[in-house]
């Protein structure tokens, strides 16, 4: 199966950051899978399995090419050279280590959170959501499931809305493809789009259904490495048979908070802008006189839930970024005695 670059995605945000635009022709090309060393590039017509260069290979996994990325390929299209800056990007901290960052997706333009009309359904789980695709860079969407066995669907709409001022929400029967017009409305020509959730939601039957089968069918691609042996790949990005494209990672349908900094104020905008009006600066909405944040709670314009969740992000997000920053500190530490080591393995013995 071979793609143009135009079905691929490609826009001029990208097109821009060429330096010459006769690499458009072969040696542009965007991750359609990633398998430890290799990774699956599709360029205009032909796909290629290809690895990084040295200098790629060196650099913090967060700057290695992902799924979604586009990277310039090299004149023997066999390495990938470079990787053109994202529009967005998901990240999450290594389940086990001490903050190591793990790249998941790059290029998302969209955003689906899913979530059903049922008790599964709870505000601050969205909310958590939320944060993370802003700080990505994406744009949500809240997708809401089982429309057809909620007695009151429009209850759960009225509170996913009540989640970020102005987020889209959409609730449909994802067993029914032909529900579905409202969720493709998102979905043009070149936008990547990506699905998140809790298992049961309803996520593989929305794949299934926007992808009319294809995510489950092209799932496994076999191709053939540079030195003639055959593997086998997962294939993560999925051109659609109507237009668009869709991420399916593992990884990316159970997201975890990792440094969220700006985006917790563009979810909790209403929150910040009450602060504002508290009595004292530092007002921490405890017991505190003249906090507009309580009169708001108190006045019912505002849940006591998310006032409560939203503390709790910002706690979780300072103890994760205080462990990524010590991280890197350690990191940088590491990279110095590496180049130290090997200027005097120079100075000693090469030179
Ligand atoms: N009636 C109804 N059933 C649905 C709907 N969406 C999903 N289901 C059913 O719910 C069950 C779980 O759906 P999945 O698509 O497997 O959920 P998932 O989010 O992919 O779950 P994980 O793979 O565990 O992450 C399946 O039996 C679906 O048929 C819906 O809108 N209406
Ligand atoms: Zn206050």
């Amino acid at each position: 199966m071979s793609y143009t670059l135009r079905e691929l995605g490609l826009v001029p945000f990208f097109i821009q950051q060429l330096s010459d635009a006769d690499l458009l022709q072969t040696r542009l090309g965007r991750v359609m899978a990633v398998q430890r060393s290799k990774l699956t590039v599709a360029c205009d017509a032909a796909e290629h399995l290809v690895e990084l260069s040295a200098a790629l290979r060196e650099s913090p996994a967060a700057e290695r090419p992902t799924v979604g990325d586009w990277v310039v390929l090299d004149a023997s299209l066999s390495l990938i050279e470079q990787v053109l800056e994202r529009k967005s990007f998901f990240k999450r901290v290594a389940a086990g280590t001490a903050g190591e960052i793990q790249a998941i997706a790059a290029n998302i333009d969209i955003l689906f959170i899913v979530s059903s009309c049922n008790e599964e359904f709870k505000e601050s789980r969205l909310e958590r959501y939320l944060a993370l695709c802003a700080e990505a860079g994406a744009m949500p969407v809240i997708i809401l499931t089982k429309a057809d066995l909620a007695e009151d669907a429009d209850a759960f709409v009225a509170r996913a809305r009540r989640t970020q001022a102005g987020v889209p929400v959409e609730v449909v029967n994802a067993l029914d493809p032909a529900a579905l017009d409202g969720l493709r409305s998102w979905i043009d020509d070149h936008t990547t789009v990506a699905l998140v959730g809790s298992s049961g939601v309803g996520k593989s039957t929305l794949l299934n259904s926007l992808s009319g089968g294809a995510v489950a069918a092209t799932g496994a691609i076999r191709e053939q490495d540079t030195k003639g042996r055959h593997t086998t790949t997962h294939r993560e990005l999925h051109v659609l048979p109507t237009g668009g494209l869709l991420i399916d990672v593992p990884g990316m349908r159970e997201l975890k908070v990792a440094e969220l900094e700006q985006s917790l104020a563009t979810v909790f905008e209403d929150i910040e802008e009450l602060a504002e009006h508290c009595r004292f600066a530092d007002c921490q909405h405890e017991s505190e006189p003249g906090c507009a944040v309580w009169q708001a709670i108190d006045d019912d314009r505002l849940d006591e839930r998310r006032l409560e969740n939203y503390r709790k992000l910002v706690r979780e997000n300072a103890m994760n970024s205080a462990t990524l920053a010590e991280r890197r500190a350690q990191e940088r530490g590491f990279a110095k005695m590496v180049k130290g080591a090997k200027r005097f393995k120079q100075d000693h013995f090469e030179g």
